[in-house]
């Protein structure tokens, strides 16, 4: 029946196998491949294609609008284990809120850049910023010099299994407790967020209108004020999609910058340009004037978005099917809108389309495709990412100041190139160690 024409999805192209059947999907997503997979399948079959049974990825944009805008499809049965609060999120997230985050941003940025001079902390620096932001402080993995709570290892375990196998067969989510491998993975972050915000409350407020005040609800601005439960959901949702988000942003940015030298130079001489002697890279006021940085933050969004393949969207079951783009999807399909597969789609942008080539998002630059309503590293929509200036602005902070403080040069013998390929899907891209020699430079802040 899946093959025949009788098949609402009858008339979207894609391989045999995934119309049988899930398991080759799972197959592929269980190593982390998903967002190659969904690139090459588009390559060979167009902007349409089917990926499941009852599946399909997306990648034309005025249909990829549809689908994740106002009035859209819904984020269906995936975000099932999640609590959506979008209006305390929203509060999180305004300029006034993120004023009161900036103290904590520099703190930890300040601290990083002490500690480099011993060891390469990057990866660990989001942990605390985001330990800060949404559990008052919780993680000090900077001071201790590694991740003592080894939050990393709880979120990736989290990840590899719950995430990914949840995003491929959706019905699964509310039974993923019966699969102990699967099961232990999501518990343990949970029990762990739990008791993050019992410690938060007991320690009373940071002084500061931290993430936590407004998940909380501490201002009591929400009719019912959320549970401890539900703010502890919001306050590990804080850390594992903000914080391994961003980094991955600035480790592939520090990649491509090496890895393109005159990139380098240039990012390196705009740093200098704009903070001179005794300017400070953590004063935001400046930052709108790191328009080339800005650039290679887009470029490198564009090219290796942190979710490659976005979150899932479906066609309510209960529905009688839905037209997209002058296209009949049947109730019950979930829909798939990869950005890496997007954003490498040369209708969009043209040319050197698989470059990294950040001249394209300067003011006044004439590239012959330039479509930014395909460039959709936050999503779109009603439920895109709440954090993303936040996100732009410690990028900013943390590059900047590494930039202005030392030499960056990879590791001899470290296979560069070879590490972007190791880059896997699960859900958040992950990656493997990028090793970089630092040397303080004469500009080194403190
Ligand atoms: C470069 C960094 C980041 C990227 C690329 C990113 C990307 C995304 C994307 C693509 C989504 C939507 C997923 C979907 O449609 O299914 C999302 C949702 C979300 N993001 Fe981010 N994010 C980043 C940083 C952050 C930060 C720093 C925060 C918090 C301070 C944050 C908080 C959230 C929340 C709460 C949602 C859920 C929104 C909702 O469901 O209404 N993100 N993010």
């Amino acid at each position: 029946y899946r093959l025949s024409p009788f098949h609402p999805l009858a008339r979207f192209k894609g391989p045999i196998i995934v119309k049988v059947s899930k398991l080759w999907g799972l197959w592929i997503a269980g190593r982390g491949s998903q967002y190659l997979y969904h690139k090459k399948l588009h390559d060979q079959y167009g902007p349409w294609v089917r990926t499941g049974p009852n599946e399909l990825s997306v990648i034309d944009a005025p249909a990829v609008s549809q689908i994740l805008n106002f009035g859209g499809l819904d984020k269906g049965r995936f975000y099932e284990a999640h609590t959506a609060k979008r209006r305390v999120w929203n509060r999180a997230v305004t300029g006034a809120a993120l004023r009161e985050y900036e103290p904590l941003v520099a703190k930890r940025a300040t601290q990083l850049m002490s500690r480099l001079v011993e060891i390469y902390l990057l990866n660990i620096t989001r942990l605390d910023v985001m330990g800060d932001l949404a559990f008052g402080g919780a993680f000090e993995a900077l001071r201790e010099g590694k991740d003592v709570a080894g939050i990393g290892e709880k979120i990736s375990a989290f990840m590899t299994s719950g995430v990914a196998l949840s995003g491929q067969i959706p019905w699964i989510s509310p039974t993923l407790h019966l699969f102990p491998q699967v099961g232990r993975g999501v518990q343990a972050l949970n029990e762990f967020s739990q008791r993050l915000a019992v410690q938060r409350v007991e320690k009373g407020g940071s002084g500061v209108k931290d993430l936590w005040y407004h998940v909380s609800d501490e201002a009591g601005l929400e009719k019912v004020r959320p549970t401890l439960e539900s703010s502890a959901t919001d306050g590990i949702v804080a850390v594992v999609g903000a914080s391994d988000t961003t980094v991955s942003t600035m480790t592939s940015l520090v990649w491509f910058l090496l890895s393109n030298q005159e990139y380098y130079r240039r990012v390196r001489l705009e740093i200098d340009t704009v903070f001179v002697d005794g300017d400070d890279p953590r004063d935001v006021s400046k930052h709108e004037q790191l328009q080339f940085l800005s650039a290679c933050i887009n470029e490198t969004l564009r090219l290796h978005p942190p979710l490659p393949s976005n979150g899932p969207r479906g066609v309510d079951p209960k529905s009688g099917g839905r037209v997209i783009a002058g296209r009949f999807i049947p109730a019950g399909t979930t829909v798939y809108t990869p950005p890496y597969a997007l954003h490498r789609n040369p209708a969009y942008f043209f040319p050197h389309t698989d470059h990294f080539v950040p001249e394209r998002w300067l003011p006044g630059s004439n590239f012959e495709k330039h479509d930014t309503s395909a460039f959709i590293p936050f999503s779109l929509g009603p439920a895109n990412c709440v954090g993303q200036k936040f996100a732009r602005g410690e990028i900013l902070v943390v590059v900047s100041l590494l930039l202005k403080s030392f030499d960056l040069k990879f590791v001899d013998g470290f296979d560069s190139e070879g590490w972007a390929l190791r880059r896997r899907d699960y859900f958040v891209a992950t990656r493997t160690p990028l090793l970089v020699n630092l040397t303080p430079r004469e500009s080194f802040i403190l």
